[in-house]
Parts: structure tokens; C-alpha cells; sequence
């Protein structure tokens, strides 16, 4: 049965932002039994864990001979060992692939780079003008998702590329972008009313609750 890892005590308070969610959503979606081995900030940087994630980070998946970190891979490794995640047909299983790599690549880093300009860069003389340049990168990428998700409920048929673009979009919750794209908006609920996405977020969820008290 696979062991992932995620935080002990989550800094996104059970709103299922950690990049674990991923992993688990891709698990319960292919029907997945697993254990979780919680990590604290000091263990994520200790030799047993950096064995696992050289940058001493969460997520990583243990399952029989193989252990590996990266959320995209190990959704990808999920994906190509059970069939729920992945198109059968060559063409559209390659573009599932694209898709993949598209969210992690092309959409999420201005994302991730709206955190650290508010929340590492606040205070700073550049601050304003920064994050204005960096929501004029996402709003291009949600402009051209947008464009292509259309009156479509997926990219292509539900796959392992949904549960990482959705995961990617939902950084943004609680900065207004997303409401002035209700394509996209609509995409992330569309994904959130899935059985497999509630059972994967109440998990980490129960997790933030059990939580010693920081
Ligand atoms: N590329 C790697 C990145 C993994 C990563 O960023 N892990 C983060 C947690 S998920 C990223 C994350 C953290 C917090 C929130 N949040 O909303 O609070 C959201 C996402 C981590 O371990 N951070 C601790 C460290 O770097 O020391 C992957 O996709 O697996």
C-alpha cells in the first residue's frame, strides 16, 4: 500500500493547498488504499526524509521496491498503473501528458510567484508593481485555459491533467482572479463536487484538526 507524506501541521489550515492533496485526489480517484506518514519542518530536513526528497520537502509516495517525490510524478506514476487517470487512445493520452506538464510548467509558476511577492516580498519598495506584473502573467494563462476549456467539463475526458491544473488553480482562491474567469472558476467546482476530491480533502483535512496545537 503506498505511504505518502504530508505536513503534521499544514501552514494552508486543512484548505488542502499542500501539495499532497494531489496524490491522495489521485489515489482515492483510482480507487487506492493509503497510509500517511505525517512530517514535521525539522523531519522534512533530516537525513532519513532528504533520502526521499533531496529538497527536503512533502510530498513522497513508498510503495513495494520504489519510493519518489515530485507531486507530477507521482500523480503520473499513479495515472500509468491504474487506467481511471489516463485516455486508452495514444493521441489523447499524449496530450493528457502535455496537459501535465502545462499545468506544473506553464500555469503554476507565476502562481506560486503571487505567494512569495505577498506574502516573502511584503513590506518590500517593489511589492505593488511586482504583483501587478505577475497577476498580468496569470491572467494571460487563465485568458488562453479559459479559451480552450470552453463549454468543456475537463481538458479532455477527466484525467491525472485535471487533478493537477484544478490543484494549481486553487492557489489562487481568495485573490479575486479567479472570479473574473467563471470558466475557470466553474472548473475548479466542477472538480471540488467529485466524490474522490471531497474523500481526498476531508482526509488532509482530519489531519489539520488532529494536529498538535502549533
Ligand atoms: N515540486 C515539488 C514541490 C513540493 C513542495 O513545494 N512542498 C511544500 C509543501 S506543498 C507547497 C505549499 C505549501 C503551503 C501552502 N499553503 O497554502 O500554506 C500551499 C502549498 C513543502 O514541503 N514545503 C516545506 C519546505 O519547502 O520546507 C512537488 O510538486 O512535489
Amino acid at each position: 500500500m503506498p505511504m505518502i507524506t504530508a505536513f503534521e501541521t499544514s501552514p494552508d489550515r486543512g484548505a488542502g493547498l499542500a501539495r499532497d492533496m494531489r496524490i491522495r485526489w489521485a489515489l482515492e480517484e483510482t480507487g487506492q488504499p493509503y497510509d500517511v506518514r505525517l512530517v514535521t519542518f525539522e523531519e522534512m530536513k533530516e537525513p532519513a526524509h532528504l533520502k526521499l526528497q533531496p529538497f527536503g520537502q512533502i510530498p513522497t509516495s513508498e510503495d513495494d521496491d520504489l519510493s519518489m517525490f515530485e507531486s507530477g510524478a507521482i500523480v503520473f506514476h499513479i495515472a500509468e498503473r491504474h487506467g481511471e487517470l489516463f485516455p486508452t487512445d495514444k493521441a489523447t493520452r499524449a496530450k493528457a501528458i502535455s496537459w501535465m506538464f502545462a499545468a506544473l510548467n506553464t500555469v503554476e509558476p507565476p502562481i506560486v510567484e503571487r505567494a512569495y511577492v505577498r506574502y516573502i516580498e511584503a513590506g518590500k519598495s517593489w511589492q505593488a508593481e511586482r504583483l501587478a506584473m505577475v497577476d498580468e502573467r496569470i491572467r494571460t494563462r487563465l485568458d488562453q485555459l479559459a479559451a480552450t476549456l470552453g463549454k468543456s467539463e475537463w481538458l479532455q475526458a477527466f484525467s491525472a491533467a485535471d487533478i493537477l491544473m484544478v490543484h494549481v488553480l486553487r492557489r489562487l482562491e481568495g485573490s479575486g482572479i479567479i472570479d473574473e474567469y467563471p470558466v475557470v472558476s466553474d472548473y475548479i467546482t466542477r472538480a471540488s463536487e467529485r466524490p474522490a476530491y471531497k474523500r481526498a480533502f476531508e482526509a488532509q483535512r482530519d489531519v489539520s484538526r488532529k494536529a498538535p496545537s502549533a
